[in-house]
């Protein structure tokens, strides 16, 4: 009964500060929120960009600055937000962090994006949109369906489709460049993966194909990788499973793809929903394994149509989209604000991201419709009587015209006006000579039944004509030397 009581007054007192966004800052109680004095965050990378984040291994000891910290607010009252966000995962007093990964800020200015459609170049899908991702971070890309999140992150890692045209800046560590092979990972929203393949065979083949170096050196990046993605339990797992086995679940697949584009150590990842199909257990599981990755140093964008109320405290960042048009960019709680100075403040139990989305998604107006003829018989459904066209404009508006898009423009210019290390390319000709290696290996395995002993011949005589040209070219230069 006590206890009864107990959660009856937590409420009550919740309920209570309801309407002011600040107050929706999640309570100590939120397993996702830092103790009090328990932990820094380790990377700081907000007030100045400095390039040398260069190295693999880079040791961030206790003494780090706090990102929030770092942050130059977005207003004032969104200093003490920021103070009470941080979303990393918990560590043991004193612990050293180990940064693996060297991250690149991302900066994009104006960005605008046309799809070639029934008519031409006429659909602007993202429309000068402007936002940057730190390293160490997470900045998620959120709206309606069809508002334009998946192109705006093509856009982003340079994969738009022929179709598309893309205007505007992307800076990567301070340089307009197309990022290099390697440098970046992007997961889509379905992948293909091999079914009759252990998770470790599945990745230790993909790093083999995608890297560089020795083998042992890709047994520890795919041990590492097994190890960022939390997936330990089901590395020796088949994919797909078997008659009496049943393959991984889609948290897991989703998790092993995300590990394949970790073999390479990007610099950035990109991910298309990377909660896409799961459930709200699985999603969380994803998300905090991904704010683990992001502690080590990676940048992490991604997009996702919704999310609980645990994992939208996990995120840093947030750029709002609707139809193409950014009605937010920057701190995730600074954005409760921006809707409650809009005049759609969260209200209380209800999940912000569901807030958002229910405030800008115009799909709610038929639904709307819907509940007015409705109404009469099934009294007052005001409750989701709000014209999301209105809501639109003003927060658009009220974004314009806030301190939050001040700073945003100039944590650009800062990210912006001074170039860092570019990024380099990693294993592509590597990559290429051992596709060639392969091709020819297996040809050769096959070769050896009888029945393709046709091919052997075939592939011998292949090798003695490259042999036979090089040897040619060889004598040819030689003998231009010496008449020379
Ligand atoms: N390759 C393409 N060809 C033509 N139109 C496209 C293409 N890709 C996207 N679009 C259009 O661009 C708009 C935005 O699509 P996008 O996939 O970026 O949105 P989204 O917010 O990711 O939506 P969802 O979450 O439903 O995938 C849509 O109207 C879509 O029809």
């Amino acid at each position: 009964m006590e206890e009864i009581q107990s959660q009856s007054d937590h409420y009550r007192s919740s309920s209570s500060s309801a309407s002011s966004p600040a107050s929706r800052v999640p309570s100590s109680n939120f397993f996702y929120l830092r103790k009090p004095g328990s932990l820094r965050q380790p990377i700081s990378f907000e007030d100045s960009p400095d390039w040398e984040d260069t190295d693999i291994e880079v040791r961030v000891d206790e003494g780090g600055d706090s990102i929030n910290a770092a942050t130059t607010p977005a207003s004032p009252s969104l200093s003490k937000l920021n103070s009470g966000s941080l979303p990393s995962p918990p560590l043991p007093d004193g612990a050293v962090i180990t940064r693996k990964i060297a991250g690149a800020s991302i900066a994009w200015k104006d960005l605008t994006v046309t799809i070639k459609g029934k008519r031409k170049y006429s659909d602007k899908v993202v429309k000068s949109s402007n936002g940057y991702a730190l390293p160490g971070t997470m900045t998620v890309i959120m709206g309606p369906a069809k508002s334009g999140k998946s192109t705006l992150l093509r856009a982003l890692s340079g994969r738009l489709p022929d179709s598309a045209r893309m205007y505007g800046e992307v800076f990567v560590n301070g340089t307009k460049m197309c990022m290099p092979y390697g440098s970046y990972g992007f997961v889509d929203r379905e992948t293909t993966l091999i079914g009759t393949l252990t998770v470790r065979e599945f990745l230790y083949y993909s790093a083999l194909l995608q890297l560089p170096g020795f083998l042992c050196q890709k047994r520890s990046v795919v041990e590492d990788a097994i190890d960022s993605m939390s997936l330990g339990d089901y590395a020796n797992k088949l994919i797909g499973g078997h008659c009496y086995m049943k393959g991984l679940r889609s948290g897991e697949r989703r998790r092993v793809s995300i590990a394949r584009e970790l073999v390479m150590r990007p610099h950035i990842l990109f991910i298309d929903e990377p909660l896409y199909r799961l459930d709200s257990v699985s999603a969380l599981l994803m998300m905090v394994t991904l704010k683990k990755l992001a502690s080590t140093g990676c940048t992490l964008i991604f997009t996702i149509y919704q999310s609980s109320t645990e994992v939208f405290g996990l995120f840093d960042r947030i750029c709002l989209l609707s139809n193409g048009n950014t009605l937010f960019f920057g701190e995730t709680l600074a954005c409760l604000q921006h809707f409650s100075n809009a005049g759609f403040p969260c209200p209380i139990m209800q999940s912000p991201s569901d807030h958002f989305l229910r405030a800008i998604n115009t799909e709610f107006d038929r639904i709307i419709v819907m509940c007015k003829s409705w109404q009469d018989d099934h009294g007052d459904l005001s409750a989701v009587n709000m014209d999301t066209a209105v809501a639109i404009r003003t927060l658009e508006a009220t974004f314009k015209s806030s301190a939050d898009a001040v700073s945003l423009e100039t944590m650009i210019v800062k990210l912006t006006e001074k170039e860092g290390p570019s990024l380099k390319s990693k294993g592509m000709v590597g990559n290429l000579t051992r596709v060639a290696v392969l091709t020819w290996r297996s040809l050769l395995i096959m070769s050896r039944e009888w029945k393709y002993y046709w091919l052997r011949l075939i592939l011998y005589m292949l090798l003695a004509l490259c042999i036979g040209t090089v040897f040619s070219g060889l004598g040819n230069t030689l003998s231009s030397v010496v008449v020379s």
